[in-house]
Protein backbone atom coordinates (compact mmCIF):
# COMPACT_ATOMS: atom_id res chain seq x y z
CA UNK A 1 0.00 0.00 0.00
CA UNK A 2 1.20 3.62 -0.97
CA UNK A 3 1.59 6.28 1.54
CA UNK A 4 -1.29 8.61 1.23
CA UNK A 5 -0.38 12.14 -0.39
CA UNK A 6 -2.50 13.96 2.42
CA UNK A 7 -3.61 12.48 5.49
CA UNK A 8 -6.41 13.73 7.71
CA UNK A 9 -7.31 12.84 11.54
CA UNK A 10 -9.73 13.82 13.85
CA UNK A 11 -10.00 17.20 12.42
CA UNK A 12 -12.36 19.95 13.90
CA UNK A 13 -13.15 22.90 11.09
CA UNK A 14 -14.64 25.73 12.25
CA UNK A 15 -15.63 29.60 11.40
CA UNK A 16 -15.14 32.34 13.94
CA UNK A 17 -15.06 29.34 16.45
CA UNK A 18 -18.62 27.54 15.10
CA UNK A 19 -17.83 23.85 14.24
CA UNK A 20 -18.76 23.08 10.41
CA UNK A 21 -16.84 19.92 10.13
CA UNK A 22 -16.41 17.32 12.87
CA UNK A 23 -14.10 14.18 13.67
CA UNK A 24 -12.95 14.01 9.76
CA UNK A 25 -10.58 10.82 9.05
CA UNK A 26 -9.30 10.77 5.55
CA UNK A 27 -6.74 9.43 3.35
CA UNK A 28 -5.67 10.27 -0.21
CA UNK A 29 -3.40 8.18 -1.77
CA UNK A 30 -2.08 8.57 -5.33
CA UNK A 31 -4.55 7.00 -7.72
CA UNK A 32 -7.62 7.68 -5.34
CA UNK A 33 -10.63 9.61 -7.77
CA UNK A 34 -12.80 10.81 -4.78
CA UNK A 35 -16.25 11.96 -5.77
CA UNK A 36 -17.22 14.35 -2.72
CA UNK A 37 -21.08 14.37 -2.16
CA UNK A 38 -23.44 15.96 0.33
CA UNK A 39 -26.24 18.64 0.94
CA UNK A 40 -25.29 22.78 0.61
CA UNK A 41 -23.13 23.85 3.77
CA UNK A 42 -22.57 20.51 4.80
CA UNK A 43 -18.86 20.78 4.65
CA UNK A 44 -17.55 19.86 1.47
CA UNK A 45 -15.87 23.21 0.17
CA UNK A 46 -14.51 23.62 3.98
CA UNK A 47 -12.66 20.12 3.24
CA UNK A 48 -10.66 21.18 0.58
CA UNK A 49 -9.44 24.47 2.20
CA UNK A 50 -8.41 21.78 5.21
CA UNK A 51 -6.38 20.26 2.65
CA UNK A 52 -5.20 22.93 1.41
CA UNK A 53 -3.99 24.53 4.64
CA UNK A 54 -6.18 27.56 3.74
CA UNK A 55 -8.24 27.12 6.83
CA UNK A 56 -6.30 25.58 9.80
CA UNK A 57 -8.15 22.86 11.73
CA UNK A 58 -9.68 23.77 15.26
CA UNK A 59 -8.75 20.07 16.35
CA UNK A 60 -6.67 16.84 14.75
CA UNK A 61 -4.24 16.79 12.22
CA UNK A 62 -3.46 17.00 8.40
CA UNK A 63 0.06 15.87 7.44
CA UNK A 64 1.79 14.67 3.83
CA UNK A 65 3.66 11.47 5.06
CA UNK A 66 5.29 11.77 1.44
CA UNK A 67 6.33 15.68 1.23
CA UNK A 68 3.23 18.58 0.90
CA UNK A 69 1.96 17.45 -2.54
CA UNK A 70 1.30 19.90 -5.58
CA UNK A 71 -2.37 20.61 -5.43
CA UNK A 72 -4.33 21.90 -8.81
CA UNK A 73 -7.05 23.57 -7.36
CA UNK A 74 -10.73 24.38 -9.59
CA UNK A 75 -12.64 26.87 -7.85
CA UNK A 76 -16.24 26.48 -7.69
CA UNK A 77 -16.71 29.72 -10.37
CA UNK A 78 -19.43 32.68 -11.14
CA UNK A 79 -18.98 34.72 -14.08
CA UNK A 80 -16.41 37.70 -13.92
CA UNK A 81 -16.87 41.21 -14.25
CA UNK A 82 -16.59 41.74 -17.83
CA UNK A 83 -13.88 44.48 -17.74
CA UNK A 84 -11.66 42.02 -16.35
CA UNK A 85 -8.50 42.66 -18.70
CA UNK A 86 -6.73 38.99 -18.09
CA UNK A 87 -6.59 36.79 -20.87
CA UNK A 88 -7.15 33.20 -20.79
CA UNK A 89 -3.39 32.80 -21.60
CA UNK A 90 -2.33 34.57 -18.32
CA UNK A 91 -5.20 32.63 -16.64
CA UNK A 92 -3.71 29.10 -17.41
CA UNK A 93 0.21 30.53 -17.49
CA UNK A 94 -0.50 31.65 -13.34
CA UNK A 95 -0.94 28.25 -12.75
CA UNK A 96 2.80 28.06 -12.49
CA UNK A 97 3.33 30.82 -10.63
CA UNK A 98 2.84 28.28 -6.66
CA UNK A 99 6.14 26.60 -8.59
CA UNK A 100 7.58 30.38 -7.99
CA UNK A 101 7.78 31.04 -11.50
CA UNK A 102 6.86 34.64 -12.19
CA UNK A 103 5.85 35.75 -16.00
CA UNK A 104 9.69 37.32 -16.33
CA UNK A 105 10.81 33.70 -16.66
CA UNK A 106 7.97 31.96 -18.46
CA UNK A 107 10.05 30.30 -21.44
CA UNK A 108 8.62 29.70 -24.89
CA UNK A 109 8.02 25.94 -23.53
CA UNK A 110 5.12 27.33 -20.68
CA UNK A 111 3.78 29.22 -23.51
CA UNK A 112 3.46 26.10 -25.77
CA UNK A 113 2.09 23.56 -22.73
CA UNK A 114 -0.28 26.83 -22.16
CA UNK A 115 -1.59 26.83 -25.54
CA UNK A 116 -1.66 23.16 -25.61
CA UNK A 117 -4.13 23.03 -22.48
CA UNK A 118 -6.34 25.61 -23.74
CA UNK A 119 -6.99 23.55 -27.19
CA UNK A 120 -7.51 20.29 -25.05
CA UNK A 121 -10.24 22.28 -22.86
CA UNK A 122 -11.94 23.38 -25.76
CA UNK A 123 -10.85 26.45 -26.11
CA UNK A 124 -8.92 26.84 -29.24
CA UNK A 125 -8.38 30.44 -30.65
CA UNK A 126 -9.70 31.97 -27.67
CA UNK A 127 -6.24 32.34 -25.90
CA UNK A 128 -5.90 36.38 -26.03
CA UNK A 129 -9.77 36.91 -25.42
CA UNK A 130 -10.00 38.47 -21.96
CA UNK A 131 -11.36 36.11 -19.71
CA UNK A 132 -14.28 38.50 -18.41
CA UNK A 133 -15.99 38.13 -21.52
CA UNK A 134 -16.31 34.08 -21.63
CA UNK A 135 -19.03 32.39 -20.73
CA UNK A 136 -19.34 30.27 -17.18
CA UNK A 137 -18.30 27.01 -19.15
CA UNK A 138 -15.88 28.85 -20.69
CA UNK A 139 -14.23 30.56 -18.05
CA UNK A 140 -14.40 27.13 -16.09
CA UNK A 141 -12.52 25.50 -19.00
CA UNK A 142 -9.71 28.01 -18.48
CA UNK A 143 -9.61 27.29 -14.94
CA UNK A 144 -9.06 23.82 -15.02
CA UNK A 145 -6.66 23.78 -17.73
CA UNK A 146 -4.77 26.32 -14.98
CA UNK A 147 -5.12 23.86 -12.37
CA UNK A 148 -3.55 21.19 -14.45
CA UNK A 149 -0.51 23.00 -15.89
CA UNK A 150 1.79 22.89 -12.88
CA UNK A 151 1.18 18.56 -13.31
CA UNK A 152 -0.61 18.70 -9.41
CA UNK A 153 -0.31 15.69 -7.61
CA UNK A 154 -3.76 16.07 -6.47
CA UNK A 155 -6.10 17.83 -8.45
CA UNK A 156 -9.74 19.07 -6.39
CA UNK A 157 -12.14 19.80 -8.44
CA UNK A 158 -15.11 22.08 -6.61
CA UNK A 159 -18.70 21.54 -9.00
CA UNK A 160 -16.91 21.55 -12.25
CA UNK A 161 -20.23 21.15 -14.36
CA UNK A 162 -21.70 24.11 -12.94
CA UNK A 163 -21.54 25.73 -16.39
CA UNK A 164 -20.18 23.24 -18.93
CA UNK A 165 -22.24 22.07 -21.60
CA UNK A 166 -23.68 18.41 -22.27
CA UNK A 167 -20.30 18.02 -24.90
CA UNK A 168 -17.75 19.44 -23.09
CA UNK A 169 -19.19 17.34 -19.43
CA UNK A 170 -18.46 14.22 -21.26
CA UNK A 171 -14.89 15.60 -22.71
CA UNK A 172 -14.22 16.73 -19.45
CA UNK A 173 -15.16 13.65 -17.69
CA UNK A 174 -12.64 11.42 -20.05
CA UNK A 175 -10.32 13.86 -19.50
CA UNK A 176 -10.32 13.67 -15.70
CA UNK A 177 -10.42 9.79 -16.28
CA UNK A 178 -6.59 10.27 -18.13
CA UNK A 179 -5.33 12.43 -15.63
CA UNK A 180 -6.60 10.34 -13.00
CA UNK A 181 -3.71 8.29 -14.30
CA UNK A 182 -1.05 10.77 -12.71
CA UNK A 183 -2.58 12.70 -10.05
CA UNK A 184 -5.12 11.85 -7.32
CA UNK A 185 -9.16 13.51 -7.76
CA UNK A 186 -10.58 15.18 -5.17
CA UNK A 187 -13.91 16.01 -7.36
CA UNK A 188 -16.91 17.96 -5.65
CA UNK A 189 -20.50 17.71 -7.17
CA UNK A 190 -24.12 17.56 -6.59
CA UNK A 191 -24.77 15.13 -9.19
CA UNK A 192 -24.83 11.57 -8.32
CA UNK A 193 -24.45 11.13 -12.10
CA UNK A 194 -21.12 12.27 -12.38
CA UNK A 195 -20.13 9.99 -9.00
CA UNK A 196 -21.43 7.29 -9.94
CA UNK A 197 -19.84 6.79 -13.44
CA UNK A 198 -16.17 7.96 -13.45
CA UNK A 199 -15.34 7.94 -9.35
CA UNK A 200 -13.59 4.83 -7.86
CA UNK A 201 -14.86 5.63 -3.76
CA UNK A 202 -17.55 8.26 -2.26
CA UNK A 203 -17.28 10.43 0.81
CA UNK A 204 -20.15 11.95 1.88
CA UNK A 205 -19.68 15.43 3.90
CA UNK A 206 -22.64 16.53 5.98
CA UNK A 207 -21.07 18.16 9.23
CA UNK A 208 -18.65 15.29 9.16
CA UNK A 209 -17.16 12.83 6.45
CA UNK A 210 -18.33 9.30 5.89
CA UNK A 211 -16.16 7.41 3.35
CA UNK A 212 -17.68 4.75 0.94
CA UNK A 213 -14.95 2.60 -0.81
CA UNK A 214 -16.92 2.20 -4.08
CA UNK A 215 -18.61 4.14 -6.58
CA UNK A 216 -21.82 2.32 -6.00
CA UNK A 217 -24.29 4.04 -3.70
CA UNK A 218 -27.70 2.65 -2.77
CA UNK A 219 -30.61 4.92 -0.94
CA UNK A 220 -29.89 2.84 2.39
CA UNK A 221 -26.07 3.87 2.37
CA UNK A 222 -26.87 7.44 2.34
CA UNK A 223 -29.55 7.00 4.68
CA UNK A 224 -26.99 5.37 6.99
CA UNK A 225 -24.56 8.08 6.06
CA UNK A 226 -27.61 10.84 6.89
CA UNK A 227 -25.88 12.58 3.78
CA UNK A 228 -29.51 13.63 1.47
CA UNK A 229 -28.21 15.42 -2.08
CA UNK A 230 -30.30 16.76 -4.88
CA UNK A 231 -30.06 13.99 -7.58
CA UNK A 232 -30.00 15.36 -10.82
CA UNK A 233 -30.43 12.66 -13.76
CA UNK A 234 -29.56 14.17 -17.17
CA UNK A 235 -27.53 13.40 -20.40
CA UNK A 236 -25.85 10.42 -21.85
CA UNK A 237 -24.01 9.76 -18.81
CA UNK A 238 -24.74 6.09 -17.64
CA UNK A 239 -25.87 6.76 -14.12
CA UNK A 240 -27.89 5.67 -11.08
CA UNK A 241 -30.92 7.69 -10.03
CA UNK A 242 -31.52 7.51 -6.88
CA UNK A 243 -34.54 8.67 -4.80
CA UNK A 244 -34.04 11.69 -2.46
CA UNK A 245 -34.72 11.43 1.32
CA UNK A 246 -35.27 12.77 4.52
N1 LIG B 1 -15.76 32.12 5.49
C1 LIG B 1 -16.80 31.64 6.21
N2 LIG B 1 -17.17 32.24 7.35
C2 LIG B 1 -18.20 31.77 8.10
N3 LIG B 1 -18.93 30.68 7.76
C3 LIG B 1 -18.61 30.05 6.61
C4 LIG B 1 -17.54 30.49 5.78
N4 LIG B 1 -17.44 29.66 4.71
C5 LIG B 1 -18.43 28.74 4.87
N5 LIG B 1 -19.12 28.97 6.00
C6 LIG B 1 -20.23 28.17 6.52
O1 LIG B 1 -19.76 26.85 6.74
C7 LIG B 1 -20.74 25.87 6.35
C8 LIG B 1 -20.12 24.93 5.32
O2 LIG B 1 -19.89 25.66 4.12
P1 LIG B 1 -19.21 25.00 2.84
O3 LIG B 1 -19.06 26.08 1.82
O4 LIG B 1 -18.00 24.26 3.25
O5 LIG B 1 -20.33 23.97 2.42
P2 LIG B 1 -20.51 23.16 1.04
O6 LIG B 1 -20.84 21.75 1.44
O7 LIG B 1 -19.32 23.35 0.16
O8 LIG B 1 -21.79 23.88 0.46
P3 LIG B 1 -22.33 24.05 -1.07
O9 LIG B 1 -22.75 22.70 -1.52
O10 LIG B 1 -23.51 24.96 -0.88
O11 LIG B 1 -21.22 24.65 -1.88
C9 LIG B 1 -21.94 26.67 5.85
O12 LIG B 1 -22.87 26.79 6.90
C10 LIG B 1 -21.36 28.03 5.49
O13 LIG B 1 -22.32 29.05 5.66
Amino acid sequence: MPEPLISVREVTAAYNGDPVLTDVDLDIFPNDFIGVIGPNGGGKTTLSKILFGILKPQKGKVSFPSGRPNIGYLPQVSRLDHSFPITVLDVVLSGLSSKGTWWRSLTSGHKKKALNLITENGLEGLANRPVGTLSGGQLQRALLARAIINDPQVLVLDEPNTFVDRNFEGELYQLLGKLNETMAIFLISHDIGTISSIVKTIACVNGTLHYHPSNVLTDEVLKVYNCPIDLIAHGPVPHRVLKKHT
